[in-house]
């Protein structure tokens, strides 16, 4: 590189100009200490820049994971790192995410430093595409991804018991969409959006059941007719579950002797009736009650012919909410998660898209490389698309080159959080007492190991 000429520009000129622009800008010398760093940074990290000027970052900042500072990467890459998200604490604890280009700093051919172009993107995360109900949060039937037979069914099924006023009982697996069906038939009952009030069982315990429900039965006069979504029943407290029966009894009762109910219930159930009877955690009286109406979601497994949409439909939604430009999917991935069961169902598929468009730097098509680490090691041979999860995949395997222990401490580390997730039907708090560590120790190592991305109403993540 050829040598700068004329005369060099004061750098507290340049920091003055920069604190104009809408982009958080913030460079470190080659030491990795912080030279500049403009008001839109300071801004987003809620730092002063007497926080940082001449600090190591890695000083100020706990970053996880913990080499996962861009800066620090190109320092010792040189190379440019694009497009990549960031999540980190400041130092007054607030969680911050951008979305950054870095890029190595040249003198005289030699490295000077690096500078890191940031745009925050913390609040587009909660961004979501509105449903044609105008309620942003809300999903509704217009919205419905997925044309396989099955779902063709179910959604036909979801219309017809929205004509009704029957309470309505949805089966499905972990993460296949029945909190997603249940807003729909709201939505098309023509509730009001405010109206639909999400309680995950699994959360609820004597006191809140009481309290809420006696809410609900006195206040109803005054409020629009409301959804009352009671998820994951089989979670509740036999005993709870008994009262709660006692108290949709009498709902029923009531509905028939009122023009129109102010109570629309909706319970799911994530396991088989007849199995969670048999093993007692279902009410045998709460399900005869309930299966006046039955809505069975299918599994992801089951309609395989939806993942090409359903992949695409992530992306337009990374697309529109990161301002990002992803073409689509390559059909060796859609392969592979043709091969794969999805145990974890549409929630599944989400966290691995999400995880790929976030590790797609330049490209533009979805391919195996960018398939999380975690999620390649289900698959042995890819072209032979066998899917295997076992234990075995973290060990030494033939004909591939070692990976160093630290590598593998975080791969194991990453698969026992998310099989124990799994076996505790994602319940945080139950999965952190079974692996012996806080609440918090685990939602750091969450979101460390990028298991859980999105926080839902009424779930305890
Ligand atoms: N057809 C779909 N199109 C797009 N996203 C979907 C679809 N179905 C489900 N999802 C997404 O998958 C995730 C899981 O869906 P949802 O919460 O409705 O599942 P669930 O069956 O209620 O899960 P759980 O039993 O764990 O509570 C949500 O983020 C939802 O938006």
């Amino acid at each position: 590189m050829p040598a700068p000429k004329g005369n060099f520009i004061d750098l507290q000129l340049v920091s003055q100009a920069l604190d104009h622009i809408q982009l958080g800008i913030h460079m470190v010398d080659i030491d990795g200490r912080t030279i500049l760093y403009n008001q839109q940074m300071r801004v987003m990290e809620s730092m002063e820049e007497i926080d940082l000027l001449d600090k190591r970052l890695q000083d100020i900042f706990k970053f996880y994971p913990d080499d996962n500072s861009t800066l620090l990467q190109v320092l010792s890459s040189k190379k440019p790192v694009l497009n990549v998200k960031q999540t980190y604490f400041n130092v007054h604890g607030r969680e911050i995410t951008t979305l950054n280009n870095t890029y190595p700093v040249w003198n005289n051919g030699e490295l000077a430093g690096a500078i890191e172009i940031a745009r925050d993107v913390s609040s587009n995360e909660q961004i979501r595409i509105r449903s044609g109900s105008g309620n942003p949060d809300l999903s509704s039937f217009n919205h419905w991804t997925g044309s396989s037979p099955l779902i063709k069914e179910m959604i036909f099924e979801g219309k017809k018991a929205s004509r009704s006023d029957s309470m309505i009982l949805l089966i499905g697996e972990a993460g296949s969409g029945k909190e997603r069906l249940a807003q729909s038939i709201h939505v098309e009952r023509g509730l009001s959006p405010h109206a639909f009030h999400s309680i995950d069982c699994r959360d609820l315990t004597a006191g809140l059941l009481k309290e809420l429900l006696s809410e609900f039965k006195t206040k109803s006069a005054e409020r629009d007719a409301a959804t009352l979504f009671f998820d994951h029943i089989e979670s509740l407290e036999m005993s709870l579950q008994k009262q709660l029966t006692s108290l949709l009894t009498q709902w029923k009762l009531d509905i028939r002797s009122a023009d129109k109910p102010s109570i629309y219930p909706i319970l799911t159930l994530s396991t088989d009736p007849i199995d969670a009877i048999q093993s007692e955690l279902l009410d045998k009286d709460l399900y005869y009650l309930m299966s006046e109406v039955l809505i069975f979601v299918p599994s992801l497994r089951e309609r395989k012919d939806d993942l090409r949409e359903l992949a695409d439909y992530f992306v337009e939604d990374f697309n529109l909410r990161f301002q990002m430009e992803i073409e689509g999917v390559s059909s060796e991935v859609i392969k592979l998660f043709t091969a794969y069961d999805w145990p974890g169902n549409v929630r599944e598929l989400q966290h691995v898209m999400e995880a790929s468009l976030f590790a797609m730097g330049q490209d533009r098509v979805v391919g195996f490389t960018h398939l999380p680490h975690y999620f390649r090691l289900k698959f042995d041979d890819p072209l032979n698309t066998k899917t295997s999860l076992d234990s075995s995949s973290f060990m030494i395997r033939e004909g591939k080159p070692m990976q160093t222990l630290d590598a593998f401490l975080r791969e194991a580390e990453s698969y026992y959080i998310q099989k124990s997730l799994q076996y505790h039907h994602y319940n945080v708090t139950k999965t952190a007492s079974a692996l012996g560590m806080s609440r918090q120790n685990l939602q750091y190592r969450l979101k460390k190991n990028n298991l859980i991305r999105q926080s839902k109403p009424g779930s305890p993540f």
